[in-house]
């Protein structure tokens, strides 16, 4: 057994979440049956073994003295004519019992230590993580050994030892998790309200640390049977006549070649009862990790899973001569939910061509941040993503598997996410990250990607890069941060760049900079552009063409000169008619759309914007509209609605929250 495995627990860190009857779908695969039939046998023979088999385990069989393995005695006899077979079975209690209390003590002394730094003062918060830090660097079985010997050889002295040598293990591993809870927000926001260290430590810190810790204390307690097991053979841990297996082994040993089962039947009770706690860390391991996923429902998937693939368009409809680079058909997101399945994007139909600004407006909750990470093929599992047409580049990324795909994907498209300060690595230098894609996409050398990632960095206006370029993120500002963002979209060679609300955490005169310089960076790499925000105007001064989403749908999709001159759907002119400017008078409240949009659960088959559309009438109610071009529109404007409006936006277009939707 190497020093190393000694109690060194595995450090799993799961994702959190709740969820029922987990357990019972996992107890239905071949891990879950194999973890929890094997830990139920070794608890059962500790507990009932010593009272079935005590007596004639101990008796002695003098006319049977180390014999080979008969039907009397299936493992043989050892010396004194003792039933190998039934000590190794009593021999469990002990030995695992053995293992789980030093588990425990182990446990028990990491909480304390661990949770020390955070509860006491600065000096001697940093005095115990140090303490640990050197306790820690030395071998575990050393340490084992050592306490042995203090707290005196025996069951009681090795069982203590050992706790107290993996304490240290477990104390790096509660303080290494409990720093990474303790920099997050709600634990700032709790500090801020005036909630006191211990409590901090209680109610926000440990909940979010105890499934590691409690999946880490399982492996460990597999861990501490083969080292009880270990130092037993060496004659440390129990002595005679109480036997556990690791006396078993060592006794066996020295007649092994008259009756080699004396050695085995104890080593392999130490490996069964070892695989099984390492079964059940594993299968605890999958537990709490399966526990937010939705199991799969039996209903068939909304969407067009099995629909026959469009024919490819070249060129978009209206009159873009461009070449299409971004086609989407019936893009469908679908996430289980409550034994049903939700689909919060339905049936996108989205066209980009080469260079141009498209913007995607829409409410909270209206699917423009799914639409954008299923064409970047950034969604996972649970979420079930299908269209009939998902062309990018001449890609087809329904084939993401496909190399080539990945490749195009990954040297042609570039995302700029709402917060930059979690889109970048804490833990590295601005500069290596921009050079990163350098290296990585154009086998740049290692100082040719830096010098690009300083030029880059220079181009979306950062002050000084070069001495920019070798600080870490939080060491810029917000606005530098989205910069560096778009700067490292910009380091490949993108034709597509996605931006999803990228000012969104900036304050408004930073927003407008970080926004004109987007516009102008990607205007110079003549790449396209995929805008997504909330906010109708930023879209209509950067984009040359609008799409308006609304409960998982397009519900009107227009260039941004329509939309000046009166966009058709009920939805956009309310979104336009709600927007404050100089002229709106200071003494009236703002205008705003009453109501919410639909929940995905709560769709209903009519039109999702009728419950708060002015003009909706009952076909609207019951028949959800298509997304159609009209006979008055070019073919670059469609609508899906059954009510177009026509002429200026004005203030009919947007109800106050008095009036009664209709
Ligand atoms: N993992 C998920 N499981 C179930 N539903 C989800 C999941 N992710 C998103 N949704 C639902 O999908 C809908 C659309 O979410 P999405 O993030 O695309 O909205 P959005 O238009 O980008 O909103 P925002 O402007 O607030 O970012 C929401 O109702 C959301 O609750």
């Amino acid at each position: 057994m190497s020093a190393t495995n000694l109690a060194t627990p595995v450090v799993i860190t799961p994702s959190r979440g709740r969820g029922r009857g987990l357990l019972r779908t996992l107890l239905g695969t071949p891990l879950g049956i194999a973890a929890v039939t094997s830990v139920a046998i070794v608890l059962l023979l500790a507990l009932l073994a010593p009272v079935i088999w005590g007596d004639a385990a101990d008796a002695y069989h003098t006319d049977a003295l180390r014999q080979g393995p008969s039907a009397e005695h299936l493992a043989g006899t050892d010396s004194l004519g003792r039933d190998i077979l039934l000590r190794v079975l009593v021999a469990t209690r002990l030995s695992v019992g053995l293992a789980l209390g030093a588990t425990a003590i182990a446990v028990t002394l990491g909480l304390l230590l661990g949770t020390l730094p955070a509860v006491a003062g600065r000096r001697v918060g940093r005095f115990v993580a140090a303490a640990i830090d050197v306790a820690v660097a030395f071998p575990a079985l050393l340490l084992a050994i050592f306490f042995a010997v203090i707290f005196g050889v025996g069951e009681v002295g090795t069982m203590v030892a050992l706790g107290v040598a993996g304490g240290p293990w477990f104390a790096r591993l509660t303080l290494t998790l409990s720093a990474t809870v303790a920099s997050r927000d709600f634990v700032a926001a709790a500090r801020v309200n005036g909630v006191s260290r211990g409590r901090i430590l209680l109610r926000h810190v440990l909940p979010n640390i105890g499934e590691p810790l409690a999946i880490n204390a399982t492996l460990g307690a597999a861990l501490n049977l083969l080292a009880f097991a270990g130092l037993s053979f060496l004659g440390i841990g129990v002595q005679a006549p109480s036997y556990d297996w690791g006396r078993l082994l060592n006794e066996g040993l020295n007649g092994i070649y008259v009756n080699p089962w004396a050695a085995i039947a104890p080593g392999v009770a130490i490996v069964l009862a070892g695989l099984a706690f390492n079964l059940t860390g594993e299968l605890a391991a999958q537990v709490i990790g399966r526990r937010t996923r939705e199991k799969a429902p039996r209903e068939p998937l909304p969407g067009p899973d099995d629909a026959p693939a469009l024919p490819v368009i070249e060129h978009g409809g209206g009159d873009d001569e461009r070449e299409t680079l971004l086609d989407v058909r019936d893009l469908w997101v679908r996430f289980p939910s409550g034994g049903r399945w939700v689909a919060p994007v339905r049936g996108i139909d989205l066209r980009l061509h080469a260079g141009e600004s498209v913007g995607v407006v829409g409410e909270s909750g209206s699917g423009k941040s799914l639409t954008a990470l299923a064409i970047a093929q950034l969604l996972q599992e649970p979420a079930a993503v299908a269209a009939r047409t998902l062309r990018f580049d001449g890609h087809d990324l329904r084939d993401s598997s496909s190399r080539q795909t990945r490749a195009a994907l990954a040297d042609s498209l570039a995302m700029i996410f709402q917060d930059p300060m979690s889109s970048l690595n804490p833990a590295m230098r601005v500069g290596p990250q921009l050079a990163e894609v350098a290296t990585a996409h154009h086998g740049a050398s290692r100082r040719g990607a830096l010098a690009q990632a300083v030029q880059q960095l220079s181009a979306v206006r950062i002050p000084d890069p070069e001495r920019r370029a070798r600080q870490y993120p939080h060491e810029f500002s917000g606005g530098m941060r989205q910069r560096a963002m778009i700067g490292i979209g910009l380091m490949g060679t993108p034709r597509l760049l996605i931006a999803d609300e990228p000012t969104t955490a900036l304050d408004v005169t930073v927003q407008r900079q970080v926004l004109e310089l987007l516009s102008a960076v990607r205007a110079e790499a003549d790449s396209a552009l995929l805008l997504i925000s909330h906010d109708i105007a930023v879209v209509a001064g950067m984009c040359e063409r609008v799409v308006v989403m609304y409960a998982g749908v397009v519900v009107e999709d227009l260039p941004v000169a329509e939309l000046l001159a009166g966009p058709r759907h009920p939805y956009t002119r309310a979104l336009l008619a709600a927007l404050p400017d100089m002229e709106t008078p200071r003494e009236r409240p703002l205008a705003t759309i009453p109501g919410r949009p639909p929940a995905p659960a709560e769709l209903t088959g009519g039109c999702p914007f009728a419950a708060r559309c002015a003009v909706a009438s009952d076909r609207c109610r019951e028949q959800e509209p298509p997304l159609a071009t009209l006979a008055d529109t070019g073919a670059g404007h469609r609508v899906a609605c059954w009510h177009p409006q026509a002429g200026a936006v004005g203030a009919a277009d947007v109800k106050t929250e008095t009036e009664a939707p209709r």
